[in-house]
Formats: C-alpha cells, structure tokens, sequence
C-alpha cells in the first residue's frame, strides 16, 4: 500500500504481509469494553508478531485442542475438520488459497487442511506434510502421546449471508471466515518441568487464541487413562495446574528482570537501577496481582486488572489468560441425556466455577459418523436419541461464547466475511483487514445486512438513504456490510 494513499477499502484489496491478526474473546456474558479488555489483556497481537506469524491472511479464530493423553482429542480433531458440512467448493478453495498464501514455517508447520464440501458433506482434504496423517487422519489410537505434533486443520465458518451477498454484488470469489482448530499433545502432570511431552506443548497452547479442553467422561477399561481412573475434577485440575505453573514461572522470572534492570552511567561508569517506566510500573502491579491469584489455584482470567494493567501484560501471552470451553466427552449412551452422567455434571460446574465454557459431544459417535453416508447419518443419530451432530453446536459455542462478530465487505472481485470482537469500533474492526485501515480510518460506509439485501446493491442502499457514515465511536454490529475510507 503506497505511503500516502486516500482510499477505500472493501473487496480485492491486495493481502500484504502485515494483516492484523484476530482475537478471541472470554465469554459471552462479558461486556463489550471487557471484552476488548481482555483481547487486549490476552496479547493475542503480541503473540502472532512475537511468534512470526504476522503474515496471517484470514481472521481465523484459533481453537487448542487440548486434554490429558487418551480423552480423545484427536477423535474430536478428526471428526470436526472431516464432518462439518462447512464450505462449498468455492470457498473451500478461497479458504486454502488464503492458507497457502501465508508464510513458510506456517505452511510446514500445517500437517493439512480439510474442508467438507457443502454439496457432498465428505471429505475433500489437502495433506500439505506426511508426517502422523494418514488419509488425511491425525493419528487416533487407544495409547498416550499419540499426537506428537499439532495438526492444524481448518474448517471455514458456514454463514448463508455470505452467499446472498455474493450473489447481489457478483462477486467472482466468496470468502467465509475460518476456524482454525489445533490438536495438541496430550499433558501430563509435571510437563510445566519438562514432564511427557513438557514444554514445547505449553507453547503450543500459547500460541492459540482459545482453549478447547477435552475431558474424559466416558467409560471404557480397554482405554488406558493416565490416572487409572475416569475423574473430570483431578483431569481439570491438573491440566490448569500446569498452566498455573507455567504462567507462575514465567511471571517470576519477568518481574526479577524488572526487578534487577539496570543501566548504565556513562558518567560515573556503574550502573544503577533504572526508574521503571510508568508502563512498567503496571505491568508490575499487574503481574504480582495475577501472581497472588495464581497462588490461589485460580486462573489469571480471574483476576479484576485495571486497562492499563492488562495491556502492559499482554506481551507474556498468559495461558491462563485463554478462554477455555470445557468439552466433555461421553459414550454414546449418554448422548440423548448427558445430565444423567455425573462426570458431566461435575464438568459442568467446574466450567461455571472457573469462568468457562462447556459442551457435551460424543467424539466417538462424531468420529463414526464422518465415516458415514449423509442418508446413513440421520439414522443414526435417531437411533442414539438424539437429531443432529453435536459438532455444529461445538463450533458455534466457540464463536459465541468468545463473543465473536462478523461483519462483511462486498464487491465484485470479492465478498468476504470478518470475525472480529463484540465491541469492536470501525477503525478497530477495518485493522482487522489491515493496520493502514486503522491508523487512516476516516469514516466507515455502513449498512445493515437486512438493508443491503433489501436495497440489492451498496449503490442503491445509498439513494435510498440507507448508507450510514459511521466515524470512530461506532461500535461495529453483526452483520454489518462496510465500505471503510481511509488516507495513510
Ligand atoms: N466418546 C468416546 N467414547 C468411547 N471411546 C472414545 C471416545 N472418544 C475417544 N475414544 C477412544 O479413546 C481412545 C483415545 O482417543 P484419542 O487418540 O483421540 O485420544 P487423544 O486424547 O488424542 O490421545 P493422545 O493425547 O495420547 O494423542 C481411542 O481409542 C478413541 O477411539
């Protein structure tokens, strides 16, 4: 984008390798200036620059997968990135082009990427690294540590308001938002100390924007647990100890640096204790405030901090900052009525205990299920009680419990679907497409989605007066087609 460019921005726009990454949100129930606290707070940002992944093309939520070893994880991984009835075919390509598009030691890093088209609801997948795929599988087997590096699949957010618009402006490509979901190694205890798999999963976790905990409440003596025993309270809680430890470790080692910082004198050549920043100040505060809580047993989200508290900590990208969304795994017997299943219950009150999300599945029935015919599908489920998948449910919990929006712009080259915060202001929600949008926002073209069907064209929407301009306060609404003009 040329250094002093006045411009409006929609469709087409060239991707360049500064896109503004997405962010995620704790809960639903939180308020909009909460929530973008926390995005804040969450050092999503930080963590997409920090780890080089700054060359992010679409705004894809990224899901952890994560659980103690053999709960059923990958089951799950499996059976979402291969059932979701998700994408046509066109966005299937739109979505993976996007992924391609992105850098090197993402696409190695990606094991592959699977997208269900919408009008076969199987299986059309991309294996972009052999390594634990086969037929484009992640590895599911009855033994711990099965998975030994994430799988990365994505999975495009279907919303039948991408394809009216696309209709109406003509567009030659339909993009829909994305989701990106990462199996994660099995922890055990001690993996803060390097235990099983240790560390190199934590920073896994650090690098997603949400967790998705899968715990155990089914039955089954032919399938190992690592604790001898089915019992969702001590998995819960030894997968948030490990992240309590982790955060607690590398909170004392940050505030001993900002502790011991020093600089030097150059005129008596010793070095003496710098004055903290008034930055620094808060993040001091703010650490040893999360610090006493951690102590506690209770997660970082917890813990009341003020605005600039949070932003001065969000470069350590806190695990226990995450949102998470307890998923509890049952048989499939329970699946007609999980509440009679006391594990789940016990999940249940624990995801209210610790500010959390929960949804029940059945990986198992999910897994044989994408294995099945569509007709064969229905039966099924019917003969299980039950009338649809759980995995819709799954996904739709994540991107409402996190307080997920979308709004769209619309073209002729393109019609695109964004996920951004509840909350968020136009220039916030136009960086999402690109910094430049944000730091040269000048107003915001916008109109309801129910208005620019109504009116069939952004032109006649603005004859007919339904064309707002909407300038920096406005806080972006669900469904909002939008026109940003901009000047860097
Ligand atoms: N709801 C369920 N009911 C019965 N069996 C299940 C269920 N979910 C998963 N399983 C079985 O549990 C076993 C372990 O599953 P899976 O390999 O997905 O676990 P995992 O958590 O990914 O393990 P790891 O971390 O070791 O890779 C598999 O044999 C799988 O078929």
């Amino acid at each position: 984008m040329s250094r002093r460019a006045l411009g409006s921005a929609f469709a087409g726009f060239t991707r360049t390798p500064a896109m503004t990454p997405t962010a995620t949100l704790p809960s639903s129930c939180a308020s909009p200036a909460r929530l973008l606290r926390w995005r804040r707070s969450a050092g999503v940002g930080a963590r997409r620059f920090a780890s080089g992944r700054n060359a992010r093309i679409s705004m894809s939520l990224r899901a952890g997968i994560v659980g103690l070893p053999n709960v059923g994880k990958s089951t799950l991984f499996n059976a979402i990135v291969r059932n979701l009835p998700s994408a046509s075919s066109e966005e299937f390509r739109a979505v993976m082009n996007s992924f391609l598009a992105g850098s090197n030691s993402r696409r190695k890093k990606a094991i592959l990427i699977i997208c269900a088209f919408e009008e076969f609801f199987s299986i059309h997948g991309l294996v972009l690294v052999e390594d634990e795929v086969e037929n484009g599988k992640a590895q599911a087997a009855n033994f711990p540590f099965c998975t030994i590096n994430p799988n990365v699949g994505v999975v495009a957010i279907p919303d039948a308001r991408l394809h009216v618009l696309s209709k109406l402006s003509k567009s030659k490509e339909t993009i829909p938002t994305s989701i990106e979901l990462v199996d994660i190694a099995g922890l055990v205890k001690g993996a803060s100390k390097g235990e099983g798999l240790g560390n190199q999963f934590l920073s896994n976790i650090r690098e997603v924007d949400s967790i998705l905990q899968v715990v155990r409440c089914f039955e089954d003596d032919d399938i190992v647990h690592v604790s001898g025993k089915v019992d969702p309270k001590s998995d819960i809680d030894v997968i948030n100890l490990e992240l309590i430890f982790s955060d607690l470790d590398q909170i004392e080692k940050r505030l001993d640096k900002l502790k011991k910082s020093k600089t030097k004198d150059q005129q008596v050549k010793v070095k003496i204790p710098t004055v903290l920043t008034t930055q620094e100040q808060a993040e001091r505060t703010g650490l040893e405030k999360i610090q006493t809580v951690l102590m506690d047993g209770k997660p970082a989200r917890s813990v009341d901090l003020a605005d600039h508290e949070k932003e001065a900590i969000q470069h350590l990208c806190l695990l226990t900052m995450k949102p998470v969304i307890y998923v509890a795994n049952v048989t499939e017997s329970d699946l007609a009525e999980p509440g009679n299943n006391p594990h789940v219950k016990e999940v249940a009150k624990l995801a209210t205990d610790l500010e959390s999300g929960m949804v029940t599945i059945s990986a198992q029935v999910e897994a044989e299920l994408a294995e099945l015919p569509l007709e064969e599908r229905v039966e099924y489920l019917k003969s299980l009680g039950v009338t649809e998948s759980g995995l819709g449910n799954l996904v739709k919990a994540t991107y409402d419990l996190l307080g997920l929006r979308t709004y769209f712009t619309t073209g002729d080259k393109e019609t695109k679907a964004w996920t951004i915060l509840a909350g968020m202001t136009a220039p916030q929600a136009a960086g999402v497409i690109h910094s430049d949008f944000q730091k040269g926002f000048i107003r915001a073209e916008t109109v309801s989605y129910d208005d620019f069907v109504a009116a069939g064209s952004l032109g006649v929407a603005r004859e007919k007066g339904l064309l707002r301009l909407e300038g920096k306060d406005y806080i972006v609404q669900e469904g909002d087609v939008m026109l940003f003009r901009f000047n860097v």
